[in-house]
């Protein structure tokens, strides 16, 4: 389990963490959004006891992630900018690796060459951004890690990439019990991936979902009645959002499903649709409520 308690971090006069709490159970996965300098990467610089907390606790497993080198084997962090040894090559660096790694597994290097399809002995910098990326991650998941903390890591990948790295990583969650926390600006990156999204917004984490909750209990409701009825009626509802568009309302209420299409069908509506919302909306809808515009951090 990754846990921040209350964590800050400053640098000079800019409060980049102000007080952030996140917990990511073992074997989930932890989508942390927020535009740019929001502070995710402090956030998880400092989860993977990079930087040191200013005050408050960062603990991976109950221990204390800043130098703990024994914890740190089994902690992967892939930042977003990488850096590699001049003129090395992927073989070079893997044999680094395995010099540094104890939990170094040959076996899953050989494997994950079907997945990655890259040459081990092309120097790394002359290859692409993307191909760098893969190497970062082919790299790391040969040290067969407890927990990955990822900045972006999807960053300059093309999409069939994009996807086969997912599906890798969820294969790792499922198999190996992996914990991850990744970052990006995009929700639409991360919503069929993670458990759990965490929105980090000047330092603070501003709104925190777990993804089943939120795809089951919110929708949109599109609903027209025969005669007008009064507003009040609808005060009982936990609506998000109300609007009328001719005889037409449209509602985005939370609750169960049944309970919601129960409640309008006692008005005997000439039109009654109960539509899901994509996790876009509920994320509108929701931060509007916060007061925070997020359009930036969702549509790149
Ligand atoms: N090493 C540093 N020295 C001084 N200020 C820093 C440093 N690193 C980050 N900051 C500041 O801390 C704040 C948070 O930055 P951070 O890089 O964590 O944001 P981010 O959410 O990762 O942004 P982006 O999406 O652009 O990568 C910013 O105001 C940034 O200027």
């Amino acid at each position: 389990m990754i846990e921040a308690k209350n964590l800050t971090k400053d640098f000079d006069d800019i409060e980049a963490l102000k007080g952030v709490n996140v917990v990511v159970e073992e074997g989930s996965i932890y989508g942390l959004l927020g535009s740019n300098g929001a502070g995710k990467t402090t956030l998880l610089k400092t989860l993977a006891g990079i930087y040191k907390e200013d005050s408050g606790e960062v603990s991976i497993f109950g221990e204390r992630v800043f130098e703990n080198p024994a914890l740190k084997e089994r902690v992967l962090f892939i930042p977003d900018s990488l850096y590699f040894f001049a003129g090395y090559t992927l073989k070079d660096m893997a044999e680094f690796y395995k010099s540094i790694y104890t939990t170094w597994n040959q076996e899953r290097y050989i494997t994950l060459q079907r997945v990655f399809n890259l040459d081990p002995n092309k120097k790394i910098m002359k290859l692409s951004k993307g191909m760098q990326r893969q190497v970062a991650i082919w790299l790391a998941l040969s040290t067969m890690p407890k927990v990955l903390i990822l900045d972006e890591p999807l960053d300059g990948l093309d999409s069939v990439m994009r996807q086969k790295v997912k599906n890798l990583l969820i294969q790792d969650v499922a198999d190996h019990q992996l914990t991850i926390i990744v970052s990006s600006h995009n929700l639409r990156e991360l919503e069929d991936f993670c458990d759990h999204i965490g929105i980090l917004h000047e330092g603070a984490i501003v709104l925190e979902k777990d993804m089943d909750d939120l795809k089951r209990d919110i929708h949109k409701i599109q609903v027209a009645f025969r005669s007008p009825l009064s507003e009040e009626v609808f005060n009982s509802m936990n609506l998000l959002y109300k609007e009328k568009r001719g005889s037409v309302y449209l509602f985005i209420a939370r609750g169960d499903k049944n309970a919601v299409t129960k409640y309008f069908a006692e008005f005997d509506p000439v039109l009654l649709d109960i539509l899901p919302l994509t996790l876009e909306e509920i994320f509108i809808y929701e931060m509007g409520d916060v007061g925070y515009a997020i359009e930036n951090i969702i549509i790149k």
